[in-house]
C-alpha cells in the first residue's frame, strides 16, 4: 500500500528565513543572547572566576585616581614645608598605588583568560554542533544550501557568539561599576565639577554606540560580500579545469573584481566612519578636561579644592574615557552576537528530515531482497513535478538489475531512494521486508553500497581511501578490494605504492582509475545492496569485464544494481528496467526486451551497428 512521507523537511522558507535573519529580527536576536549566555553558564566555575575578577578588577581601577590626589596632596604638603609625616604619607600611598596596580593587573589578566575559555568553550561546543548537523542533513538540504553560506555560518558566525561572553557580557559588569561608581564618586567630590567632568559621557557614549552599530551594518553587508567573494572562489578551483579549456579566467577575473570592488568600497566606508567618530570623541573628552582644568583651577584658587582632589578629577576622567568608548564595542557585541547567533541559532534548530524513526527496529538481513512497491518521488523545490512515478520492482541476493535510460529520466534518483538520500514521497522501498524509512540509518548505509557517478577521493593515501569503509582492515583485504577492481598492479608500480597521498579530490589518477578506486572502496564495505551509478563510463569495455569475472563470487552474495548508458555493462543482467521520463516503460532480460522490439532494442542498434547505417535509418547519410 503506498505510503506518504509523514517526515517534516527544512522547508524552502525555512531555509531562505535562515539565510536572511536580520539584526532588526529582535524578537530572535532577544532569544540567541539568551540562549549564549545560557551556555556560558554551563561553565559555571570560568564564567564565575571572569565575573568576580572583572567586579574586583574595577574596584581596584576606582581607588587610583583617589590614590593619586592624595599622592599630589602629599607632594604639595612636603614643599610647603610639612615634614617627615608628609614623606611617609607619600612613600606610604605610592606604595599603596603600585600594589592595586599590581593586583587590578593580575584581576584583569584572571578575567581575560576566563572569559576567553568561556567564548572558547562555547565555540568547540557550537563548531561540533554544527559540523554534526551538516553531516545529518539530507541532500534535499544541502541541494537548496550552498556549502560557501554554511561555511560562512560555522566559521563567521560562530566568531560572533564566541566573542560575546568576553567582550559582551563581561564588559557589561565591567563598563556598569566603572562608570556608574565612578559618576557617583566624581559627584560626591564636587556635584558642579563632576557634573563638566562628566560632560563628555552621553555624547562620547552616544557617538560611540551609533557608530558601533552603523558599522556592525557594513560589516554584515562586508560579510555578504565576503561569502560571494568565497563562492567564487570555491568554484574557480572546483571547476578550474572547465575555466582553463574554456579560457574562461578574463570572465572569472571579472565576477571576482566584480565582488571585491564592492568589498573595498565597504571597507573605505567603514575606515572613514571609524576616523570620524574617533576625532569627534577625542574632541569631546579633551574639551571637557580643558572646562575641568578651567573651573577646577579657579576652585583650587579660591580654596574649594585641593591640587589633589583636581588631579582626582583629571585622573577619573582618563579612566573614564576607555569605558564609554568601549560602550560602542559592547553594543556592537550584542548586536553581532544576536544576529550571528540567531542565524546559528536558526540553522542548527532545522529539522533534519532524513533521520531514524522513533522507535527504530535493527535491520535484519535475511534474503536480501530489494523491493521498491508503487513508489514516486518529487524533489522538494519542485514538489508539483514527480522524477518517478510508479516504480515497482524486485531484486534478489545474488541477483543483477539493469537500469537505461536516457539523461534525465530518473535512474540516480531511483537509486538515491535506497540509501534514504532522499525518501520516497510515494509507495514503499523495503530491505528483506523491513520498510526502510522504519530501520535506523546507520544500519541501512552500511547495508547499501553506491558507487556514484562522481568518484570523490578525500586527500591521503590510496590505502585509506579504499577502507574507508572500514579502516582497521588487514592489507589483505584492502588488496584483495583493490585486485576486484583491477587496480592492484596499478597501485604497486606507483613508488609509494598503497601509501601513495592522492591529490585533492584525486586529482593524481585518471577519471577511470578514480572509479576503479571507488569500486574497490564500496567492495571493501560488503553490503547486501550494490550499486554501480554508471561507475564505469570511464573504463573500457574490456577492462569492465574483467572487473564483472573478479566480482562474480563477491556477487553471489548480494543484490547488484547497474546504471548504464552502455547496454554493454547491463546485457548481463537478470532484469533490466527501461526507465523513461520517470517510468518503467519496458522490462525484461536483454534477449526480451530485443525480441519486444521497443525503445530498448533502438538503442541497442544505434550502439552496435555501424554509424552509417543508423543514420540511413534515421533518414540521414551524414553528408
Ligand atoms: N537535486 C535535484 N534537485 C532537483 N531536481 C533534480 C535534482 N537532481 C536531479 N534532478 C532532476 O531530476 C530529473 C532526473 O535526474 P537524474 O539525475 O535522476 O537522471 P538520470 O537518469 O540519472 O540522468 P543521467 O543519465 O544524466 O545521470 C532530472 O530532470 C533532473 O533535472
Amino acid at each position: 500500500m503506498p505510503v506518504t512521507a509523514t517526515m517534516s523537511a527544512p522547508q524552502p522558507t525555512q531555509i531562505d528565513a535562515l539565510r536572511h535573519v536580520k539584526a532588526a529580527d529582535w524578537g530572535r536576536g532577544l532569544g540567541a543572547l539568551v540562549r549564549i549566555t545560557r551556555m556560558c553558564f554551563r561553565h559555571p566555575w570560568q564564567a564565575g572566576a571572569a565575573i568576580v575578577a572583572t567586579i574586583v578588577a574595577a574596584t581596584l581601577q576606582l581607588t587610583i585616581p583617589q590614590l593619586l590626589g592624595r599622592a599630589v596632596d602629599h607632594t604639595q604638603a612636603i614643599v610647603a614645608g610639612s615634614g617627615d609625616a608628609a614623606d611617609r604619607a607619600l612613600m606610604t600611598t605610592a606604595l599603596t598605588l603600585l600594589a592595586v596596580s599590581a593586583a587590578r593587573g593580575l584581576f584583569t589578566m584572571v578575567q581575560n583568560y576566563f572569559g576567553e575559555s568561556v567564548g572558547h568553550h562555547v565555540g568547540y561546543e557550537l563548531r561540533l554542533a554544527c559540523y554534526e548537523k551538516i553531516q545529518r542533513q539530507s541532500f534535499a538540504f544541502h541541494d537548496r544550501m550552498h556549502s560557501g553560506e554554511l561555511i560562512t555560518i560555522g566559521m563567521l558566525d560562530l566568531e560572533g557568539v564566541r566573542m560575546y561572553f568576553s567582550t559582551g557580557f563581561i564588559r557589561v559588569v565591567l563598563l556598569s561599576i566603572l562608570i556608574g561608581v565612578g559618576a557617583w564618586l566624581l559627584l560626591s567630590m564636587d556635584v558642579g565639577l563632576g557634573l563638566v567632568a562628566l560632560s563628555f559621557v552621553p555624547f562620547v557614549a552616544w557617538r560611540s554606540s551609533v557608530s558601533r552599530l552603523k558599522l556592525r551594518k557594513t560589516w554584515l553587508e562586508l560579510q555578504d560580500r565576503l561569502s560571494v567573494l568565497t563562492r567564487v572562489m570555491e568554484e574557480n578551483l572546483g571547476g578550474i579545469r572547465v575555466v582553463r579549456a574554456f579560457a574562461g579566467h578574463r570572465y572569472e577575473m571579472f565576477k571576482f573584481d566584480r565582488a571585491s570592488k564592492t568589498a573595498l568600497g565597504l571597507a573605505h566606508e567603514r575606515v572613514g566612519l571609524r576616523v570620524r567618530n574617533t576625532s569627534m570623541m577625542t574632541f569631546s573628552f579633551f574639551a571637557a578636561m580643558g572646562l575641568v582644568l578651567w573651573i577646577g583651577g579657579g576652585k583650587v584658587v579660591s580654596g574649594q579644592i585641593t591640587v589633589g582632589e583636581l588631579a582626582s578629577f583629571l585622573a577619573f576622567m582618563t579612566i573614564l574615557q576607555m569605558p564609554v568608548r568601549q560602550l560602542g564595542l559592547m553594543v556592537n557585541s550584542f548586536a553581532r552576537a544576536s544576529t550571528c547567533g540567531g542565524r546559528l541559532f536558526a540553522f542548527l534548530d532545522l529539522p533534519v528530515d532524513i533521520a531514524d524513526a522513533p522507535g527504530a527496529r535493527p535491520l535484519e538481513i535475511t534474503d536480501g531482497t530489494l523491493r521498491f512497491e508503487g513508489v514516486g518521488f518529487a524533489y522538494p523545490d519542485n514538489p508539483g513535478k514527480p522524477v518517478l512515478e510508479g516504480i515497482d520492482f524486485e531484486v534478489k541476493r545474488g541477483q543483477t538489475l539493469g537500469i537505461v535510460g536516457a539523461p534525465g529520466s530518473g535512474k540516480s534518483t531511483l537509486v538515491h531512494l535506497i540509501p534514504r538520500f532522499y525518501d520516497a514521497t510515494e509507495g514503499r522501498v523495503s530491505l528483506d521486508g523491513q520498510d526502510i524509512r522504519k530501520v535506523p540509518l546507520h544500519d541501512l548505509r552500511q547495508a547499501v553500497a553506491l558507487v556514484q557517478q562522481d568518484s570523490f577521493l578525500f586527500t591521503t593515501t590510496i590505502e585509506n581511501n579504499i577502507a574507508y569503509a572500514d579502516p582497521w582492515a588487514e592489507d589483505k583485504r584492502i588488496q584483495g578490494a583493490a585486485a576486484s577492481a583491477q587496480l592492484h598492479d596499478y597501485i604497486l608500480g606507483l613508488p609509494g605504492g598503497y601509501g601513495t597521498v592522492v591529490g585533492e579530490r584525486g586529482v593524481s589518477l585518471s577519471g577511470g582509475q578514480r572509479q576503479r578506486l571507488s569500486i574497490a572502496r564500496t567492495v571493501m564495505q560488503e553490503p547486501a545492496v550494490m550499486v554501480f551509478d554508471d561507475s564505469t563510463a570511464a573504463i573500457d569495455a574490456a577492462t569492465e569485464q574483467r572487473i564483472r569475472g573478479a566480482m562474480k563470487d563477491y556477487a553471489k552474495d548480494r543484490a547488484t544494481i547497474v546504471i548504464a548508458h552502455r547496454l554493454s555493462s547491463v546485457m548481463h543482467a537478470d532484469q533490466i528496467l527501461f526507465l523513461e521520463g520517470g517510468r518503467i516503460v519496458e522490462r525484461g532480460t536483454h534477449e526480451e526486451l530485443l525480441a519486444l522490439g521497443g525503445r530498448y532494442a533502438a538503442l541497442h542498434e544505434l550502439q552496435v551497428r555501424p554509424e552509417g547505417d543508423v543514420l540511413d535509418d534515421l533518414g540521414g547519410n551524414g553528408q
